[in-house]
């Protein structure tokens, strides 16, 4: 069996070197030519897989890409060839919701507010909704959820309007990119919506880039109007509008789900797919392959309980760190460097905390590993 992996797959080797003969390439730059002998296709969301890119090839047999996101697999071209496919749900929604959380905490130093005060309000409500909704259910902070599909699916939460979320203080969008139907994502916040939103209030995306328009946000910002802006997605990756950028409080280059744990759980979702089509018995697992963490625990220690969770918070996973080389090095690297290149992070739950420390319970809510 021949199987192709774009190498930005971690522990492609360690799970599937059993299979057969392993072929990696460079997810933007793989050919029709290149794959045309291929049983196994294994992508990231820069691989467009459609019948362009298979047209020569007459071998395919599964289709998996290591993300959350799969509006770069045509999925109905795949299905008329009877080709396997599968995504990796909620691989990387901790490591979402651990990016919004941090972002959380820095805009707090930086505006100088009491986050338990602020509502914050999730657009779509799905595996990344849901675990940021569950983080901030750890800290007792308040939230509205605005989901009208899985609303109408009879999803026992409650849920509220888009223009209800609108007035919220923090606003997190987490819905797929889709261009049609009634509640098409596409461009969602565009400038009549974006022009709703004040300067007190926060926008942060970590979806899909499209979801804004970012030009229309760029004229608001430069018009000194619009909401404080987190943007981990951009509008035409990699040509990102690099003349927003200052505009934004939080910049990076699409790596909100880019904990190691995140992507080695896409990894290993494939695994265990490819492994139930052709009937082979799961053998490994991701535990096997993480290193151990090696975090530096601050000692800043505290009764307040926002100020020891952002600690804690900011020891696993500071996102100026990420901003910093996005702001610092665009201009030489390209988006994709930055992105394939990215310094390891991890989860809360690889920072073992004594349960002597302040604040055990919330940490441990928030994903943190307590040991008694
Ligand atoms: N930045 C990153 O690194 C990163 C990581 C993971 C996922 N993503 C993106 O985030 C998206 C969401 O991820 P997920 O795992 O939560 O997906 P999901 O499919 O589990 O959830 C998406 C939810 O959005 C809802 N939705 C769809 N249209 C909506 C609308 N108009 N208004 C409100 N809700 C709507 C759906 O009903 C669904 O429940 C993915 O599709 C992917 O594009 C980005
Ligand atoms: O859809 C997803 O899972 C995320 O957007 C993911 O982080 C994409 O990563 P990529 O495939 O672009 O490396």
């Amino acid at each position: 069996m021949k199987i192709f992996y774009d190498e930005n797959i971690p522990y492609a080797k360690e799970f599937f070197s059993d299979f057969g003969e392993l072929v990696p390439f460079a997810g933007r730059e793989l050919s029709a030519e290149q794959i045309k002998e291929a049983d196994v296709l294994l992508v990231r969301s820069i691989t467009k897989v459609n019948e362009q890119l298979l047209h020569l090839n007459t071998s395919l047999k599964f289709v998996g890409t290591a993300t959350i996101g799969f509006d770069h697999v045509d999925q109905n071209y795949l299905k008329q060839r009877g080709v396997v496919f599968t995504n990796a749900p909620g691989c990387n929604a901790i490591s979402v919701a651990e990016y919004v959380l941090s972002a959380l905490m820095v805009m707090v130093e930086r505006l100088d507010f009491d986050l338990k005060t602020k509502t914050i309000g999730i657009v779509g409500a799905g595996n990344t909704g849901t675990r940021l909704s569950e983080k901030l259910d750890a800290f007792g902070i308040n939230y509205l959820l605005c989901d009208p599909l899985l609303e109408k699916a009879g999803d026992s939460r409650t849920f509220s309007s888009l223009k209800e979320i609108l007035g919220c203080d923090i606003i997190s969008l987490h819905v797929p990119i889709t261009q049609k139907g009634d509640h098409r994502t596409f461009h969602m916040f565009d400038d009549l919506l974006l022009s709703e939103l004040s300067n007190q209030q926060i926008l942060i995306n970590s979806c899909r880039g499209e979801v804004i328009n970012n030009q229309a946000l760029l004229q608001l910002k430069k018009s000194q109007k619009g909401p404080h802006i987190i943007l981990d997605v951009w509008e035409n990756e990699p040509n990102v509008l690099t003349e927003l950028i200052p505009y934004c409080e939080i910049t990076t280059a699409h790596i909100a789900g880019y904990s190691l744990e995140g992507k080695a759980r896409g990894t290993e979702m494939l695994y265990q797919a490819l492994s139930k089509l052709v009937n082979k018995p799961i053998e490994k697992q991701l535990e096997q392959f993480l290193p151990k963490a090696e975090i530096e625990y601050g000692n800043q220690h505290s009764q307040n309980e926002l100020f020891s969770v952002k600690q804690r918070v900011f020891d696993v996973y500071d996102v100026r760190r990420d901003d910093k080389i996005f702001r610092e090095q665009l201009n030489i690297k390209s988006f994709d460097y930055l992105r394939k290149n990215y310094p390891v992070r991890r989860e809360f739950s690889a920072l073992e905390l004594s349960v002597q420390q302040c604040w055990p319970d919330t940490l441990k809510n928030l994903g943190f590993n307590v040991k008694d």
